[in-house]
């Protein structure tokens, strides 16, 4: 064993597997301690002068080409390294193509090219492959080398991918130099053979080649750590001031009401009433199991805000106030919310006991991703909704869809009589419902004199030129894979019967209900937004600390349910593809790599490509879980999950991979905002668990004569003209897309995306289509 830990830099061309990478040499390389660097965070210069102190650099994949100096960065001095500075390097994938050209090869592009795909490696058995039997590798490149030129490399692996491209260079050494680098993916979850073993052997002749130089490491110090930042996992803490708490206690009353239909009790508590605000987080089918349910008051708190403003709106129905975010960011502020609010002593049966509901917007997650995107020149129009948009709940009901168990919570002290006036308001609910057999049933909408609602689809012909430009970046090696996205309108004329007490919203989405169920329905009526969802992808939950669990559920692959589409049909087309079940590894890997960059090692996969059915569609799902290591610091623990959703964002499933690369791309591809839709929505519990859905199968509205001044982002009117005009109409939005890749056919994706609107459109009845419905 080594006298002290080896240190070893980790070089990050902006890709979204680098943590695997990390965790990988975690895994092979003993003791040691990673240092990860984006490429061009130091320049070369200054890089020379610390590398004394580290025993290896690897250099990790990346989007872009090893011939742009933006996409390699630093990467490209490392390889003229002088004698005196020379030190082992591993090159994965762009490291493995800059090694390459740095020596003479020539780049070129595969005619067909590989992402997310496994092939058969060839290899020779020697340096880096010594002792390695076989191996199937994950490839993700559109670029490749060619070494025939190349007379100070040794070629070590190739895939033969035939017709297609012919031998493909999978690994080289340079003949002299410690250097060594592979082009498939070593850290992917589906690499077999060639990941940790060719990672161990990279060591042994890093060391070997240090020991017969007599190369010496420097040691540690401050110095260089204040350069190239501590050691990987870096627990990047929001932070809030370390004042003392008191912590309240939540207060639970249990009922069991066998069968007790969520709607029912929303109808028993006011959800008629249109004016006010209303969260409803609806398990409406498997595998969901508890639906939570916000018994909001005019002391509920609301907090809004807009990204790139300075400020939260914090309001209830009393007061509106304007707090400075004084330069912290609103996920800083959100966490010292919840933590002078965090309560113990509810039941540990009940995921939530009080807490913050609400979405959060996909600009939300591109803020802290690619914040340049948003600076200057975003178009907010008058009914953009906040990208912020939650309610603090401090009294709840939870009913468990398995046992039957129905939890009345409240976080209030001395609040008895409101549960006992709950508990007899549930038990009469539970009687009539029991009388008339079943819950007020989701009426078909009524045909308006007015006229059917129109809906408005994307433009067909400019959706398949979108995926003709995706395509051409995926060719180009800019991106593996793109999630694209379009918005559809649809302008819904209101009914005669419009009233104070009657919400047009809500019965839209007990049809959406009843014609969609789904395990992450939702109703939020947070003025002056409002969205129904019918999603089926759980973005990110993770459970109560102490050893708190995270779970990340993506979705990938998705085949409409039709007569004959049959489970084993399913199957075979999704988890028989190699195409679908590409894309779902691709975020699978980045999925991975989001979680590792806050958990550390301690990842897995639990359930990969695995085939699941939904009311209208079939979808391709893994699961992938990470565990926090708690920290002593109660404080923190409770954080934990928070800091996991706000480094995870956008989620991959609705960005693609690598994930920087892809929203930049998306940026230049979608003509507007996301807002809402390709968010999140869900529950941030005062016991410290959380549990956030991907905002898909949604829809939306805006609201302007609903929300108070206060709550409109400066420059915005309450109400403007174009809604007036239009104020005979509710006027919805439904984001739906797809990932693209290069294996996509343009027809197909159009077809996919229609069918993922369709899934929502349903919920409005009889409509016109303005625009070909494909
Ligand atoms: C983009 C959407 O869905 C995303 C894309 C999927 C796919 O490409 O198969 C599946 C689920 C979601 O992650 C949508 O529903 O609008
Ligand atoms: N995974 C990678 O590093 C990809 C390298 C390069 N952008 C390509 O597509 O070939």
């Amino acid at each position: 064993m080594a006298l002290t830990s080896p240190r070893i830099l980790l070089i990050d061309s902006y890709d979204s597997f680098t943590h695997n990478l990390a965790a990988l040499c975690k895994k092979s390389i003993p003791d040691c301690h990673i240092h990860i660097i984006k490429n061009d965070s130091v320049d070369d210069a200054k890089l020379k002068v610390y590398l004394s102190h580290f025993s290896a650099i690897v250099v990790g994949p990346g989007p872009g080409s090893p011939e742009n100096p933006c996409d390699i960065g630093v990467v490209r001095h490392l390889w003229r390294l002088p004698e005196e500075h020379l030190l082992p390097i591993f090159g994965v994938c762009l490291g493995l193509q800059s090694l390459a050209i740095e020596f003479g090869a020539k780049l070129g592009r595969l005619n067909v090219v590989k992402h997310g795909q496994i092939s058969q490696i060839q290899h020779n058995g020697e340096e880096i492959f010594q002792g390695v039997k076989e191996v199937s590798a994950v490839r993700y490149h559109s670029l490749y080398v060619s070494l025939d030129n190349c007379q100070d490399l040794q070629p070590l692996a190739w895939a033969d991918d035939g017709a297609e491209n012919g031998p493909v260079i999978m690994a080289a050494r340079h003949k002299t130099k410690p250097f060594w680098a592979v082009q498939y993916h070593p850290e992917s979850v589906r690499t077999d053979g060639g990941g940790e073993e060719i990672l161990r052997n990279f060591w042994r002749l890093a060391q070997t080649w240090a020991s017969s130089e007599g190369r010496k490491i420097c040691p540690w110090n401050t110095l260089v750590e204040k350069v190239v930042g501590p050691s990987w996992p870096v627990p990047r803490l929001v932070t809030s001031p370390r004042s003392p708490l008191i912590i309240s206690t939540v207060t639970t009353r249990l009922l069991q009401i066998p069968g007790c239909l969520p709607t029912s009790i929303c109808e028993a508590i006011g959800v008629m009433k249109e004016n006010s605000d209303f969260v409803l987080l609806d398990s409406a089918a498997q595998p969901g199991r508890f639906t939570l349910i916000g018994c909001l008051t005019p002391r509920s708190t609301r907090i809004i805000h807009t990204v790139g403003e300075p400020h939260i709106h914090v309001r209830t129905q009393e007061k509106c106030m304007l707090e400075d975010l004084a330069g912290a960011d609103i996920w800083a502020w959100l966490a010292t919310f919840m933590r002078i609010r965090r309560a113990v002593g509810g039941t540990s049966e009940s995921p939530f006991w009080g807490g913050l509901i609400g979405y959060l917007s996909y600009e939300l997650g591109v803020q802290s991703l690619a914040p340049s995107l948003l600076s200057g020149d975003r178009k907010m129009s008058k009914s953009s909704h906040p990208d912020v948009n939650l309610v603090f709940v401090d009294r709840s009901i939870v009913v468990d869809s398995t046992s039957g168990s129905v939890y009345i919570q409240s976080l209030l002290p001395n609040d008895d009589a409101w549960l006992d006036s709950m508990c007899s308001t549930l038990k009469q609910t539970a009687m009539v419902q029991m009388d008339s057999g079943r819950a007020s049933p989701a009426k078909r909408r009524k045909k308006s004199t007015t006229g059917s609602p129109l809906v408005s689809l994307p433009d067909r012909e400019q959706y398949i030129s979108q995926i003709g430009r995706a395509k051409e970046h995926l060719f180009a090696g800019d991106s593996y894979e793109l999630c694209l996205t379009a918005p559809t309108r649809i302008s819904v004329p209101k009914g005669a019967d419009a009233s104070r007490n009657s919400s047009s919203s809500w019965e839209l989405y007990k049809i959406l209900r009843a014609r969609n169920p789904a395990p992450h329905s939702a109703y939020l009526r947070l003025h002056p937004s409002t969205m129904l969802s019918s999603s089926p992808e759980r973005f990110l939950s993770y459970s109560r600390p102490p050893d708190t669990t995270c779970q990340l559920r993506p979705i990938k692959g998705t085949v409409r349910k039709a007569p004959g589409v049959t489970r084993a049909v399913a199957e075979q087309a999704l988890a028989g593809s190699a195409k679908e079940v590409a894309e779902n590894l691709m975020i699978v890997d980045l999925i991975r790599h989001d979680l590792h960059g806050v958990v550390g090692e301690d990842v897995s996969v639990r359930q990969f490509c695995k085939v699941e059915e939904y009311k209208t569609v079939w979808q391709l799902v893994s699961v992938i879980e990470g565990k926090l290591r708690d920290g002593s610091d109660a404080d923190q623990s409770s954080n934990l999950g928070w800091e996991v959703l706000r480094r995870s964002l956008p989620p991959g499933s609705m960005t693609g991979a690598p994930k920087k690369r892809s929203v930049e791309i998306l940026h230049t591809l979608e003509d507007q905002d996301r807002g809402i839709y390709s968010g999140v929505f869900g529950y941030w519990c005062v016991g410290g668990s959380g549990d956030w859905s991907v905002t898909i199968r949604s829809c939306f509205k805006y609201d302007p004569q609903e929300g108070s001044e206060c709550c409109h982002a400066a420059g915005r009117s309450p109400l403007d003209d174009s809604t007036r005009e239009s104020s005979h109409f509710e006027e919805w939005c439904i984001g739906a897309g797809g990932a693209i890749t290069a294996l996509s056919d343009p027809e197909a994706e159009w077809d996919e995306m229609i069918v993922k609107v369709d899934s929502v459109v349903r919920a409005f009845g009889d409509v016109e289509f303005l625009e070909n419905y494909g």
